[in-house]
């Protein structure tokens, strides 16, 4: 690994451009770039590497997910370092930075699939150095994967269906083994996945396959399976890959609408899109948070446009 080639934030130490407050009450408020006009109370100031639990299941405001002195280790390389970072409610928390950065580890680290070697990671379900994929959905959180992994066999409306598997009385598994759902839960269950590809406008493919619809279409059928499942949380990785600049432009439109019931966590490459729906933004570099802000301010940082050495950042 390189060494970095500029100073970087410890976790510890909060940057001297974000106000501090009190934990859990402690917020930014700002107008985000292309969204306003709208004075909306969005993010909450990167945690310190310990202290008190900040997630509360019971308390609306508090956030929904809180990274501390995250640090992931493979052999020799630190793909993250002892990272900080809370995503508020009802907001879009981007994550950006050069290849390499650790993106995809935190995310990873997020929904399961990598263990932190140190530090904490706490969603609703409580502090842990790890959860399991399989409890993801009973955590409130769903992810959307780059490939789309639609199931090619069965419909899209049996698509979704699959998706909103955390409120079936019998799950999925469950019904793979034989156990019978009642014919009243299955259509409750339809009925959500309807309303979902509706919400999606999607509806009119209810009962196509996925492979004789255009990309577009899948990828808002692919969104539609993890949003039936009502996150309180929803990772989206690389979003914005494969769309054209139209489809990019409704699919921000989208994601900001989301805000109105989940928090969404983005990683994404397409820094227009990034700065046009994000309310806040983490930018890594070498696995370290070099900034954190608001898309005006992150945009307008010296070292995020060091570490993307002349990449343009808007
Ligand atoms: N399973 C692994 N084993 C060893 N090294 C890994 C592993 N996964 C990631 N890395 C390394 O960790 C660092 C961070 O990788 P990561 O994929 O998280 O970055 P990224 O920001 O998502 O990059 P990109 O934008 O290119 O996808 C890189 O140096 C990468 O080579």
């Amino acid at each position: 690994m390189r060494a970095p080639s500029h100073s970087v934030h410890n976790s510890d130490q909060p940057r001297p451009r974000f106000r501090t407050h009190p934990p859990t009450t402690s917020v930014l408020v700002a107008q985000c770039g292309d969204w306003s006009p709208r004075t909306k109370v969005v993010g909450v100031t990167p945690p310190r590497a310990t202290g008190e639990p900040l997630v509360d299941a019971s308390d609306p405001t508090s956030p929904e997910l809180v990274l501390r002195g995250a640090t992931v280790r493979f052999g020799g390389l630190t793909a993250l370092s002892e990272v900080g970072l809370a995503v508020a409610p009802r907001t879009v928390h981007g994550v950006i930075g050069p290849n390499g950065a650790g993106k995809t580890t935190l995310f990873n680290v997020v929904c399961g699939f990598v263990a932190l070697d140190e530090g904490t990671l706490e969603l609703r379900g409580g502090e842990r150095r790890r959860h399991r994929p399989h409890h993801l959905a009973g955590l409130g959180v769903a992810r959307t994967l780059q490939g789309l992994g639609l199931f090619d066999r069965l419909t899209v409306l049996d698509n979704v269906v699959v998706g909103a598997d955390r409120h079936a009385r019998t799950g999925f598994l469950g019904s793979l083994a034989g156990l019978p759902r009642s014919s009243r839960e299955e259509r409750r269950l339809r009925g959500r996945a309807r309303d979902a590809l509706a919400a999606l406008d999607v509806l009119e493919h209810a009962d196509r396959y996925p492979p004789s619809l255009p990309y577009p279409v899948r990828k808002r059928v692919a969104l539609a399976r993890v949003l039936v499942a009502e996150p309180d949380l929803l990772l989206l990785d690389e979003p914005a890959s494969g769309l054209s600049s139209d489809e990019m432009g409704d699919l921000g439109d989208l994601i900001r609408g989301l805000t109105d019931r989940m928090a969404v966590m983005l990683v994404e490459h397409h820094m227009d899109l990034v700065m046009r729906v994000c309310d806040e933004i983490t930018v890594l570099d070498f696995g370290r948070v070099i900034a954190h802000g608001t898309p005006d301010v992150v945009r307008n940082d010296p070292a995020v446009l060091a570490a993307y050495l002349g990449e343009v950042v808007d």
